[in-house]
C-alpha cells in the first residue's frame, strides 16, 4: 500500500480527474460510501460535522446515504460558502431538499450543536481533511473542542480534522476520532507517533482510482502489506539440502550478553538458515558451545576463516561497546571485501552500530551489501541528530542515512522503516508487546537468515521486519508480553501458514 502526503494525493486526484476523466463527484461518493461501509449501522442517531471544503462535501454525502437508510441525521456545517467547489454544492443542495436538518454553526447554535453531539450514536467529522492550510484558531477550534468534550464516537473522514497530513502534527486542535477512514493511500502524517492518538483504528479505502494512477505520482514510500510480505516467503525446494539456504556467521555474545548471541542464533536456523555458525568473544566462547544444539561455533581467532566461508555475516548482539569489538568489525569487513564481495552480506546491530559512532564513513565504499539495524538510540548514535528529532521524521532521517552511507537501514520501533535510500517500506506490524530485551537479537538473526536463503536485502529486511512483528502480534493476542523465545519458536509454524495463504 502507498503511503501520500497531501501533495501526493493532489497529484493522484488530479490525474483520476483531469487525465482519466473520473467525475469528481464520483470520487466523492465513493469516498462517502466507504464511511458508511465502516459506520456501525446498529446504531440510530448520526450527527455530521460539515466544513467548507470537499472534506465538507464527503460529510454531505455521508449524510445523504444515512439519511437513504431511514436513520436519523442532523448535519451542522461551518457556513453555506460560496466558495463550495462544484461536488461540495451539489452534495449540499441535495440534502437541502430532501429536507435533511441542517444548522449552520455559529455562536447561536452552538448549545444545539452540543445537545446533539451529546446525544449522537456516532458524530462524523468531516470539518477539514487534506487541505487543513493554516492554524486551526477561533472559531472552528472551539467546534473541534466541542465534538472531543461531547462525543461518544467519532469517525473521522479523511484525516481528523485539524492533524497535517503531511507531519502528523496538530494544526492547533485536533479531532480524537475512534475511527479515520482515510482515501486511497495511508497518509504519511499518521506514521508520526504524535499524530497516533488522535486517530483511533486506521482505515485505509479505496475511492476508485486505479492502482496505475496512483503509481505515476508515487514517492515510492509504502505500507508493507500481508499479500507482499508472504509473497516474499522463499520457496523450497523438494531436493534442496543445507547448502542451499545460506551459511549465517552469527558474530556475537560477550560477557553478561550471552544471551544475545543464542537468540540471535537459533532466530537464524528458525528461520530457515541452512548452516549457522555462532563466533562469540574468547571468555564466553567455552560456556555458549555448550548451548549449542543445531548452530556450529567459531573461535575468534578463526574469525577471518569463518567470515571468508559465510554468505551473511550477522554481527553486533551483545558483543559490547569496546574498541576490540570495532577491531573485530574491521577485520569482518577486510575479510568481506577480500572474498566475494558483492554476493555476500553484513549486517550490522546492537554494539556493532555504537562502535561505529563517528565512523560511518567507512561503510560508504563497501562492495558487498549492508544492512543496519538501529533502534532510534542507536540511530541517534550513528546519525548525530536526537532521538526527538529522529522520531519526528523517521522515514527522512532513516532514508538520507541509507543513501549517504549506501547501505539499507531497519528504524527500528513502531512502524519500523525499512529503506535503501530510494523506497521505503513502513512496517504495520509488532507492539509494545514485544518491547523487551532480546527482540532486536531475533530480528537480527531473522534478516540475516532470508538473506542467506537468496532474497535481496532490501526484501529479506521487508519480511523479516514483517514477520517478526505478525507474530509477535499473534502471540499478543493472549499474552501482556511476548519473549524473543516464544517469537523463535513461532517461527517456522508462521512462515508456513503465511505461505500457504498465498496459493
Ligand atoms: N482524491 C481525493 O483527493 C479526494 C478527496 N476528497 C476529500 O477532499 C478533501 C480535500 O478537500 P479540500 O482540498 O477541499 O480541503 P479540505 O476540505 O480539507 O479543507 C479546505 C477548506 O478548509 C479551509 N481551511 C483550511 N484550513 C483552515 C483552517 N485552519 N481554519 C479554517 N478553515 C480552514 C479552506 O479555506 C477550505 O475552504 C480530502 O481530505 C477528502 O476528504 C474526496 O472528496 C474524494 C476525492
Ligand atoms: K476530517
Amino acid at each position: 500500500m502507498r503511503i501520500a502526503g497531501v501533495e501526493m494525493m493532489r497529484e493522484i486526484d488530479r490525474i483520476a480527474v483531469e487525465e482519466i476523466g473520473i467525475p469528481a463527484s464520483v470520487l466523492m461518493e465513493n469516498a462517502a460510501i466507504a464511511c458508511v461501509r465502516n459506520l456501525d449501522l446498529t446504531k440510530g442517531y448520526f450527527v455530521v460535522v460539515c466544513g467548507r471544503g470537499n472534506n465538507g462535501g464527503d460529510g454531505f454525502a455521508i449524510a445523504r446515504h444515512l439519511y437513504c437508510m431511514d436513520k436519523e441525521v442532523d448535519v451542522f456545517y461551518i457556513s453555506e460558502g460560496s466558495d463550495y467547489k462544484a461536488e461540495t454544492r451539489t452534495n449540499f443542495r441535495i440534502l437541502k431538499r430532501l429536507g435533511v436538518p441542517m444548522t449552520p454553526l455559529s455562536g447561536e447554535t452552538m448549545w444545539s450543536f452540543r445537545e446533539a453531539l451529546k446525544d449522537a450514536d456516532v458524530v462524523v467529522d468531516s470539518l477539514l481533511g487534506t487541505g487543513v492550510a493554516r492554524p486551526v484558531r477561533d472559531f472552528l477550534r472551539q467546534v473541534i473542542q466541542e465534538i472531543n468534550i461531547n462525543s461518544r464516537f467519532v469517525l473521522s473522514v479523511d484525516v481528523p480534522s485539524g492533524m497535517n497530513a503531511d507531519t502528523g502534527e496538530s494544526m492547533g486542535q485536533v479531532v480524537d476520532a475512534d475511527i479515520t477512514v482515510t482515501f486511497q493511500c495511508m497518509k504519511r502524517g499518521f506514521l508520526n507517533y504524535e499524530a497516533m492518538p488522535h486517530l483511533g483504528k486506521i482505515a485505509v479505502e479505496k475511492i476508485g482510482i486505479p492502482g496505475p494512477v496512483e503509481a505515476k505520482a508515487e514517492k515510492g514510500e509504502y505500507l508493507t502489506d500481508h499479500s507482499l510480505a508472504c509473497s516474499l516467503i522463499p520457496i523450497r525446494d523438494k531436493t534442496g539440502f543445507k547448502g542451499n539456504y545460506g551459511k549465517v556467521l552469527v558474530v556475537a555474545g560477550s560477557q553478561g550478553f550471552t544471551g544475545a548471541a543464542l537468540i540471535c542464533t537459533e532466530a537464524a536456523i528458525s528461520t530457515g538458515s541452512g548452516l549457522v555458525t555462532l563466533c562469540s568473544r574468547e571468555e564466553v566462547f567455552q560456556s555458549l558451545v555448550l548451548r549449542l544444539k543445531e548452530a556450529m561455533s567459531l573461535h575468534p581467532d578463526k574469525l577471518e576463516d569463518g567470515v571468508s566461508r559465510a554468505d551473511v555475516v550477522v554481527f553486533g548482539p551483545g558483543l559490547g561497546n569496546f574498541d576490540v569489538t570495532f577491531d573485530m568489525l574491521l577485520l569482518v569487513i577486510k575479510s568481506m571485501q577480500e572474498n566475494g564481495g558483492r554476493s555476500k552480506t553484513l549486517l550490522i546491530d546492537a554494539d556493532g552500530l555504537n562502535v561505529l559512532k563517528d565512523r560511518t564513513e567507512i561503510l560508504t565504499h563497501l562492495d558487498f551489501n549492508v544492512i543496519l539495524t538501529p533502534h532510534v538510540g542507536e540511530m541517534s548514535r550513528l546519525c548525530g541528530l536526537s532521538a526527538e528529532e529522529i522520531q519526528k521524521s523517521r522515514i527522512d532521517t532513516a532514508r538520507s542515512f541509507a543513501l549517504e552511507h549506501k547501505c539499507i537501514v531497519v528504524l527500528k520501533g513502531f512502524n519500523t522503516v525499512v529503506t535503501d535510500g530510494s523506497v521505503v517500506y513502513v512496517n504495520p506490524t509488532g507492539s509494545s508487546a514485544m518491547a523487551q530485551g532480546g527482540m532486536g537479537d531475533a530480528l537480527a538473526g531473522m534478516i540475516g537468515s532470508l538473506c542467506g536463503q537468496g532474497l535481496e536485502p532490501l526484501e529479506a529486511a521487508v519480511l523479516g521486519t514483517y514477520l517478526h512483528g505478525y507474530i509477535g502480534d499473534e502471540l499478543a493476542g493472549e499474552r501482556y508480553v511476548v519473549k524473543a523465545s516464544e517469537i523463535i519458536d513461532a517461527i517456522p509454524g508462521s512462515m508456513k501458514r503465511l505461505q500457504d495463504s498465498r496459493k
